[in-house]
């Protein structure tokens, strides 16, 4: 009989996640992905007319690692001034052997957090070397998680941030320790900005080609359906474009599906040297999130809760 499974908490994920642990995985990971040694289908959606939303459906088997893991994760486009979170995940680990549920665990922090160092990831492969400002535009969760990472792995002379209205902004500004320079307008914000994270719920686009500066790198991580938008035509075609699964992004990103842009290569091409890393040119790392990087996120959040808890 397998042991029945543990659940762990939203609190004791964020105690037991740090991403100097996290980063280097998800980089294997995305490799292993584009080296076809994992097995993840295109997220599988169930719209949820009635509440404006969807629920993903997101498995993933590492064979090599013995790791057998789906994210449950449900997205609402929430009105303006709703408090309820935008986003509900929760990942289930499983023993490849039996089937058994060895862990299930929030997948709040762990998409949060595994999201904004894949994006980290992308800026440390795609971005100039001299890079100084980065941009982000939205004030969210993802925005709070990726302001997180990059200022913990790079060292910008300035961080700009972008929200509809300046209080959002500037609330954002007092959340963090670090110092933020408030924009009202996201020309404003991304005007000479060499790295530019797009963390909206927008579905039509919100930056636009012409404001962008040649040789910047811009991490895209929110519109996730076919038919949303957060990037312009003529950004999506100047630009070099890079994604993290080229099948999802071809299936699900409204910014590469209605732009026609070509798809380059994923960042896993990048990391195993199929594919060069273009930081001379524009770039663009369109995200859309993977079951692989929920499930070597929750495996070592289990690893880390096994040594925790054991006997001594
Ligand atoms: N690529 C990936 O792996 C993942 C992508 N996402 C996407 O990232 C985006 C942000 O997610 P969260 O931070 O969790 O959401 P959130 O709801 O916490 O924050 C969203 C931000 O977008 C702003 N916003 C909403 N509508 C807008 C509009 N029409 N124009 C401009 N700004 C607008 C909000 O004011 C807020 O600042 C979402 O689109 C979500 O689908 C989320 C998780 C993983
Ligand atoms: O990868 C994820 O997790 C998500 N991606 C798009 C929006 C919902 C969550």
């Amino acid at each position: 009989m397998a042991d029945p499974p543990v659940t762990i908490s939203e609190r004791e994920v964020e105690s037991l996640l740090q991403y100097r642990e996290l980063t280097p995985r998800l980089e294997q990971a995305l490799g292993k992905f584009s080296r076809g040694e994992v097995v993840q289908p295109v997220r599988t959606t169930v719209p949820l007319q009635k509440q404006n939303g969807f629920l993903g459906l997101m498995p993933t088997y590492i064979e090599h690692d013995g790791v057998l893991c789906t994210k449950l994760v449900c997205f609402y486009k929430r009105e303006d001034g709703s408090t309820l979170p935008s986003t509900q995940a929760t990942v289930v680990l499983l023993d490849p052997e039996y089937g058994s549920v060895k862990a299930v665990m929030d997948g709040e922090v762990i998409t949060g957090m595994r999201t904004a160092a894949v994006s980290a990831i992308s800026a440390k492969l795609l971005m100039r070397p001299e890079a100084e400002v980065l941009a982000i535009l939205g004030t969210g969760k993802q925005a709070l998680s990726h302001y997180n990472v990059f200022t913990e792995m790079f060292s910008f002379k300035e961080v700009r941030v972008w929200s509809r209205t300046k209080e959002r902004a500037e609330k954002f500004m007092h959340s963090v320790t670090g110092p933020v320079t408030p924009c009202v307008s996201v020309e404003e914000a991304v005007k000479g900005a060499d790295v530019i994270v797009t963390v909206t719920r927008c579905t039509e686009p919100v930056l636009f080609g012409q404001w962008v500066k040649p040789g910047a790198h811009v991490a895209a991580v929110g519109a996730c359906r076919p038919n949303w938008r957060e990037l312009d035509d003529v950004l999506m075609k100047e630009a070099v474009v890079y994604t993290d699964s080229r099948e999802g992004a071809t299936t699900e990103s409204g910014d590469v599906i209605l732009s026609g842009a070509e798809v380059f290569a994923e960042l896993g091409d990048v990391i195993n040297g199929t594919k060069p890393a273009h930081r001379e040119k524009t770039t663009v790392f369109k995200s859309l999130g993977m079951g692989v990087e929920d499930a070597v996120s929750a495996e070592l959040v289990f690893d880390q809760w096994k040594a925790k808890n054991s006997q001594p």
